[in-house]
């Protein structure tokens, strides 16, 4: 049997996961000023974000809603360092995303972010707990090490016993738990998901974006999510509603005021 790795106590005083002192304690925000985004060339192009400032507390969960096209992903790629903004900047740790090399980028998204998507992120040919241990075993992390706290995530996240399953042998709400233990086992600072229920019936959907909820809460881990659910924004702290690439509205939890229109 695993030991559970994952205690429901405050992230100032427990760090799942690593050893102490592998990880940067100090909760820090994530600061975007001025954002802008265009695509495309001049003739054609698509300005998907356009002007957008946003501050992610340490630990606190942020939906963004808002109809297809008016900049969601865009948003979370600039906050996750996946792209770069066409101005503005991104703060992390006191340090501009966009001034950092591409390595630089790359082992900070894999050390410091967390990611959820939809569907199909998870390595078909590899075991859950394999899946699980992935950023661990690619931060250095010794194999057993690794998928022991793997081990511990995805029994913390309900799915003891499937530890050896391939994705391909799990339902779809499962593989979603391992894809979110994936994105915590290294204690990251911000886990952004996108549409992570999306691919879900509505009763899988509501429990797995509860657990990647509770779940981030219990890490210390700040939480933004894209998402057209109301009920997935429900679960957040915060509640952002975009068009046309701009933040419109503001929702402080829960978001029941929001309407269909911000969907
Ligand atoms: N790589 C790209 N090249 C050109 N245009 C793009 C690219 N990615 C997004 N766009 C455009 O930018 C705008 C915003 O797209 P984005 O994917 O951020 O919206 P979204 O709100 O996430 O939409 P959805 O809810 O449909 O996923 C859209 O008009 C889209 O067509």
């Amino acid at each position: 049997m695993t030991q559970p790795i994952l205690s429901p106590v405050p992230a100032s005083t427990t760090q799942p996961g690593l050893p102490v002192g592998q990880r940067p304690t100090t909760p820090t925000p994530l600061v975007a000023s001025g954002l802008t985004k265009t695509y495309g060339t001049a003739g054609a192009t698509t300005h998907a974000l356009a002007g957008v400032d946003l501050t992610i507390a340490p630990g606190e969960s942020v939906a963004i809603m808002g109809p297809s096209g008016s900049g969601k992903t865009t948003l979370l790629h600039c906050l996750a360092g996946i792209i770069t903004p066409t101005s503005g900047t991104v703060l992390w740790r006191g340090e501009d995303l966009a001034s950092l090399s591409e390595a630089r980028r790359t082992a900070l998204r894999r050390q410091d972010f967390g990611f959820v998507f939809q569907s199909g992120q998870l390595l078909p040919e590899l075991p859950a707990v394999e899946n699980a241990a992935i950023p661990l075993m690619l931060d250095g992390v010794p194999r057993t090490e690794a998928t022991r706290v793997a081990a511990g995530w995805l029994a913390h996240l309900g799915l003891a016993g499937l530890e050896q399953r391939r994705p391909g042998e799990l339902s779809g709400g499962q593989a979603q738990r391992v894809a979110i233990a994936r994105a915590l086992v290294g204690s990251p600072g911000v886990v952004f998901a996108d549409e992570p229920t999306g691919a879900l019936d509505q009763t899988t959907g509501a429990d797995v974006l509860a657990v990647l909820t509770s779940a981030a809460k219990a890490s210390g881990a700040a939480l933004v999510v894209v998402t057209h659910d109301p009920g997935v924004a429900r679960h957040c702290g915060r509640t952002l509603a975009m068009r046309d690439g701009r933040v419109v509205r503001e929702f402080v939890a829960p978001a029941a005021d929001a309407t269909e229109a911000d969907r």
